[in-house]
C-alpha cells in the first residue's frame, strides 16, 4: 500500500500514471533526441521525430496534450480544475532550449495542446514543472483527498479560490513560545470563528497578493461563511 498521495490514489484505482523515456523511439546508435538550433542561437533543441514517434503512440483522441514552457499560458488554480477534469493527459517534459515548434503545431489539430508556463522564472527542463503540475491536478480530483470537505459548495468549487485565500491556522499547544491561539477559535461559536477567518483571509491576501483580492468574490465567501 502506497503511501504518498498519488500512490493511494493509484491504488484506489482513480488515477493511473505511465512514464516513458522519448530515448525508446530514437534509432540511431546515439539515441539522439537534440540537434542544434536553426537559426543560429544558444544551446540545443529537442529534435521533433523522435517526439512524433513517442507522441504517436502515447496520446488518445481524449488526450489533452500539456507542454511546460518558460513562455506559456500562466497555470493557474482553475487550469488545473479544468485538467482534473479531463480523463487522459499527456505530459511531455522538454530539455535543452524546448521542443522543436513543429511538434506542437502538428498535434494541435488532432488533440487539445496547452503549452503552460508554471512561473515567471527558467528552469532547466519540463520534468519538476510537470511534477508541480501532476500535484496540482491530482489533489481535486474527487477521491484522491481524504478532506475533501467545504470545497464542494459552488462559490469553493475546485479551481475557484478556496485554496489561494486562506487565513493563519494553529494547532496544539495553545500557547507556544508566548504566543497564544486568538481567543475566538477557542469560543466554539462557528459563526463568529468563520467570520474571523474571512476577515485574516482578506486581510493576508490585502497584504501579500492584492492581485487576487481583485478577483475575489466577497458576495461567495459570505454565502460560504453562512453555510457553517
Ligand atoms: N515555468 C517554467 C517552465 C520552464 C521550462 C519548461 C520546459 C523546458 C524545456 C527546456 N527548458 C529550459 C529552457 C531554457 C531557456 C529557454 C528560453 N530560450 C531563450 C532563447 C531561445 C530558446 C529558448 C527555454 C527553455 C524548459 C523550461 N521554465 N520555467
Amino acid at each position: 500500500m502506497s503511501a504518498s498521495l498519488l500512490g493511494k490514489a493509484s491504488d484506489k484505482g482513480l488515477l493511473s500514471f505511465g512514464v516513458h523515456d522519448l530515448r525508446d523511439w530514437t534509432y540511431d546508435r546515439h539515441r539522439t533526441v537534440d540537434d542544434t538550433p536553426y537559426g543560429g542561437g544558444p544551446g540545443m533543441v529537442m529534435k521533433p521525430s523522435p517526439w512524433g514517434e513517442a507522441l504517436d503512440d502515447v496520446l488518445t483522441p481524449s488526450a489533452r496534450l500539456v507542454v511546460p514552457t518558460p513562455s506559456g499560458r500562466p497555470f493557474t488554480q482553475a487550469v488545473a480544475a479544468e485538467m482534473a477534469a479531463g480523463d487522459h493527459l499527456v505530459f511531455a517534459c522538454g530539455r535543452y532550449e524546448g521542443i522543436d515548434s513543429r511538434v506542437m503545431r502538428h498535434y494541435a489539430p488532432l488533440v487539445r495542446v496547452d503549452e503552460v508556463s508554471i512561473g515567471d522564472y527558467v528552469l532547466a527542463g519540463g520534468e519538476v514543472a510537470v511534477l508541480v503540475m501532476i500535484e496540482a491536478i491530482s489533489r481535486l480530483v474527487p477521491g484522491v483527498l481524504g478532506n475533501f470537505e467545504s470545497v464542494t459548495d459552488d462559490s469553493f468549487a475546485p479551481g475557484r479560490m478556496e485554496t489561494l485565500v486562506e487565513g493563519p491556522v494553529f494547532t496544539k499547544p495553545r500557547d507556544w513560545r508566548g504566543q497564544a491561539v486568538p481567543d475566538v477559535l477557542m469560543s466554539g461559536h462557528h459563526g463568529r470563528i468563520a467570520r474571523w477567518r474571512r476577515d485574516e483571509a482578506f486581510r493576508r491576501t490585502a497584504a501579500l497578493r492584492p492581485d487576487l483580492l481583485a478577483r475575489l468574490d466577497p458576495a461567495g465567501l459570505d454565502k460560504h461563511d453562512r453555510k457553517l
